[in-house]
């Protein structure tokens, strides 16, 4: 089983505008579409629709807290959060004619004794993979994401910003750095694939068993202690991109679920981003036809380690 922790959970509110955005205008739209969101929570739901077992876990509280928990119930998803003594936060996707906004609030206060509560979830649950996913609330650190790591016999996928990747100190199982992370996490410039190649080397050299990177259009990488692996990105339309990296990482722990290769676990995730970018904010897409590779991702090795 893979338990997706969240410690920043969200309420995604995707609204979307026919004109570019002007201040001093009140814009008015039906188009608004709310979800429960978070980077874990994101892997829990593409995951469980990709036939894999997962159960979402993390921080709740407030009505926004309710309504990810409700949300998550009604579809199906199995959770067991921390409840916390404070708001959880609303993010907003503008979509408009002039682009993508993301407004993401940095959350609510966490105390240590709600730390130490997650850390007890985390053991009673068992996983087998625990995933850390997204950006961490006010009061908590990265000694208690390495903490979460150590804390029980499970391997550990992390879908954090590339700042974080560089402190981290554990043992990793999997990481999931798009271009602009995996520049913050090295310190490099990685414009070309090459750049990323090397980059990702870095990181999985630091000690991150698969280096999964994700580079939108470009497709993704996967760096494995003996290959480097490479996918396109399919061309499929763009309703926006939030949750693509999610889905990226969804798609590889569920095919490793599911026993599968290296190969076929990078080609399910840009399979499942392939997916998930079609739909507004972090809805589920189907998903069927990704678990059969009806849409042929061509997997191709760069190097051999
Ligand atoms: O602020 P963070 O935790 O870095 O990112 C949170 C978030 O923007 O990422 C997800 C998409 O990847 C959304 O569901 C969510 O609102």
């Amino acid at each position: 089983m893979i338990l997706t922790v969240t410690p920043n959970p969200a309420v995604d509110h995707t609204i979307h505008f026919d004109e570019p955005l002007q201040t001093g205008v009140v814009h008015r739209t039906d188009d608004a579409v709310f979800t429960a969101g978070g980077k874990g929570i994101n892997v829990a739901k593409y995951v469980s629709a990709l036939d894999a077992d997962a159960t979402a876990s993390g921080f709740l509280g407030g009505h926004f807290g309710k309504f990810v928990r409700d949300r998550l119930d009604a579809d199906g998803i199995a959770s067991d959060f921390v409840t916390i003594d404070a708001d959880t936060r609303l993010n907003t996707t503008v979509l408009a004619e002039d682009g993508e906004y993301k407004l993401n609030h940095n959350g609510p206060q966490i105390r240590p004794a709600d730390v130490d509560e997650l850390v007890e979830t985390a053991q009673a649950n068992e996983p087998d993979t625990l995933l850390v996913g997204g950006s961490l609330p006010p009061g908590m650190s990265l000694s208690d994401v390495d903490r979460l790591a150590r804390a029980g016999d499970w391997q550990i996928a992390v879908d954090m910003g590339g700042e974080y990747l560089a402190e981290l100190d554990a043992d990793y199982y999997v990481c999931k750095p798009n271009r602009s992370e995996l520049a913050a996490a090295t310190g490099r410039t990685v414009e070309t694939e090459a750049d990323a190649v090397e980059a990702a080397e870095e990181l999985h050299a630091r000690g991150f068993e698969y280096v999964l990177a994700s580079l939108g259009a470009d497709g993704a990488l996967l760096v494995t202690d003996s290959e480097v692996l490479s996918a396109p990105a399919l061309d499929v339309e763009v309703v926006d991109t939030v949750g693509a990296g999610d889905a990226v990482m969804s798609g590889f722990l569920a095919a490793r679920e599911h026993g599968l290769s290296d190969a076929d676990a990078l080609r399910m995730g840009v399979l499942t981003a392939a997916r998930v970018v079609g739909v507004a904010g972090t809805r589920v897409p189907h998903l069927e036809d990704v678990l059969t590779n009806e849409m042929h991702v061509e997997v191709t090795t760069v190097r051999t380690r």
